[in-house]
């Protein structure tokens, strides 16, 4: 029920969570929230922004507030992008395409999952270059499906290439493995789906998970007419070959920066800007810098990869510092509050990702379900620049912030 300008029902992302809560199956809300193992992680991205405390400067003349900051040369209306997040269609009917109307109407960048459940092509059709997309890759193992669909995301317009590199394996998400999650049988992944009508139909989900096992997984994995690699342990190893299924496709354990970033980079060039998705140390961002990368995002998949990883802001300085402002530093996990976008960049992120929110705003209501998520945290990063005196998002710097340590102890940055 709106009063004014405001769904009362939904005024934050707390409420939007539980609103999706029971629009949501149960196969689905496990999917979509849980993280992998105890989830500590996940929770640990969420804590992470407790930790810092805002240091509000006052009469600055806060009357105008620019929020906008660019990216891939478009202008987006605050530092805030949704990010790639598989099967969106479990949501909402529209899925990943009530997503991209929202961008385009709210002016964010989309990224957009190999995973999709709609293709890429009408992905970028909807968006109509009015707001940038991004192409969330899973290289697999079998370059020439990769190497189709970067072809074709640099034909439908698409601006970058996140490359995601915190999935050797998959990681061990326990609920989903006892739900035995699949992707119902009336939905695809779009866009490998013309790829397999010469193949055996592979819309999952695929599961149950125990093809998802870090060792011997060749053998466990379906291929129907899998050549032979060689692996680092003597072992020979089977390409998944057959249908395309996230459990036997997504996680790729060969992937190397020597091997498979160059490769990357000639297939995306000039058209497509290659980033990696998924960098937690100084050392991966350095070696990121050296591999001429084009921007890196501080990611650990939302909690759903290494269990007991850092949270992503405190990953973020080490990071930050590394780069030294010589490519674009993004952020995303655990971003709940306007008060969130403005600590990660005060840390020094030049942008950031939220993932599981708009799932819920999908869940809630489709397309209005996700410009009223994209509105809810964009008025608050707003009012929080404001309230903070900061007039542009430039100016957001860790002077503006002070970290409390669990006795209440307060120390500057
Ligand atoms: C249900 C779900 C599916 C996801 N699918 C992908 C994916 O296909 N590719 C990818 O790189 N990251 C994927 N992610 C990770 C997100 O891109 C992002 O890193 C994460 O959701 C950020 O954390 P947040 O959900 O706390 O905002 C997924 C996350 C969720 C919750
Ligand atoms: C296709 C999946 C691997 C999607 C994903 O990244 C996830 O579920 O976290």
């Amino acid at each position: 029920m709106a009063q004014g300008d405001h769904d009362l029902n939904c005024l934050n992302i707390d409420d939007l969570e539980k609103l999706a809560y029971t629009r949501m199956d149960k196969m689905t809300r496990d999917y979509y929230n849980e993280g992998a193992d105890s989830g500590s992680t996940l929770l640990e991205n969420l804590k992470a922004y407790e930790k810092y405390r805002i240091r509000p400067r006052v009469l600055r003349d806060v009357s105008i507030i620019v929020t906008t900051t660019t990216i891939f040369g478009h202008k987006n209306a605050v530092p805030i992008g949704v990010a790639p997040t598989a099967m969106q269609r479990l949501a909402h009917s529209d899925g990943e395409l009530a997503t991209a109307r929202a961008c385009k109407k709210k002016g964010i960048a989309m990224g957009l999952s190999s995973f999709a459940t709609t293709s890429l092509e009408d992905v970028a059709k909807e968006c109509d270059g009015v707001v940038p997309n991004v192409l969330q890759l899973y290289l697999f193992e079998e370059r020439a499906h990769s190497k189709k669909l970067i072809a074709r995301a640099k034909k439908a317009g698409f601006k970058a290439v996140f490359l995601t590199v915190d999935t050797p394996y998959l990681g061990r998400r326990n609920a989903e493995i006892k739900n035995q999650f699949k992707l119902p049988s009336h939905f695809k992944i779009e866009n490998f789906a013309c790829e397999e009508d010469d193949e055996e139909q592979g819309a999952d989900g695929g599961n149950p998970r125990t093809d998802n096992l870090p060792a011997n997984t060749s053998a466990k994995r379906k291929a129907k007419k899998g050549s032979k690699a060689g692996y680092t342990d003597g072992e020979s190893r089977v390409l998944p070959t057959g249908p395309i299924t996230f459990h036997t496709h997504a996680a790729n354990p060969t992937l190397s920066w020597e091997k498979d970033i160059e490769w990357l980079k000639q297939e995306c060039c000039p058209e497509m800007e290659v980033w990696v998705k998924g960098i937690a140390t100084a050392e991966d961002a350095i070696l990121a810098l050296h591999h001429q990368v084009r921007g890196i995002v501080v990611s650990n998949h939302g909690g759903r990869q290494l269990n007991g990883a850092l949270a992503t802001l405190d990953a973020l300085p080490e990071v930050v510092e590394a780069i030294q402002g010589k490519i674009p530093v993004h952020v995303d996990g655990g971003i709940r509050h306007g008060t969130d976008v403005f600590k990660a960049l005060a840390l020094g992120a030049d942008f950031v990702w939220v993932g599981r929110p708009a799932l819920w705003g999908l869940a809630y209501k489709g397309q209005e379900g996700v410009e009223l998520m994209l509105k809810l945290l964009s008025e608050e990063f707003r009012l929080c620049m404001a309230l903070a005196g900061v007039t542009k998002v430039q100016d957001i710097a860790k002077e503006y912030l002070v970290k409390i340590d669990k006795s209440g102890f307060v120390s500057k940055l």
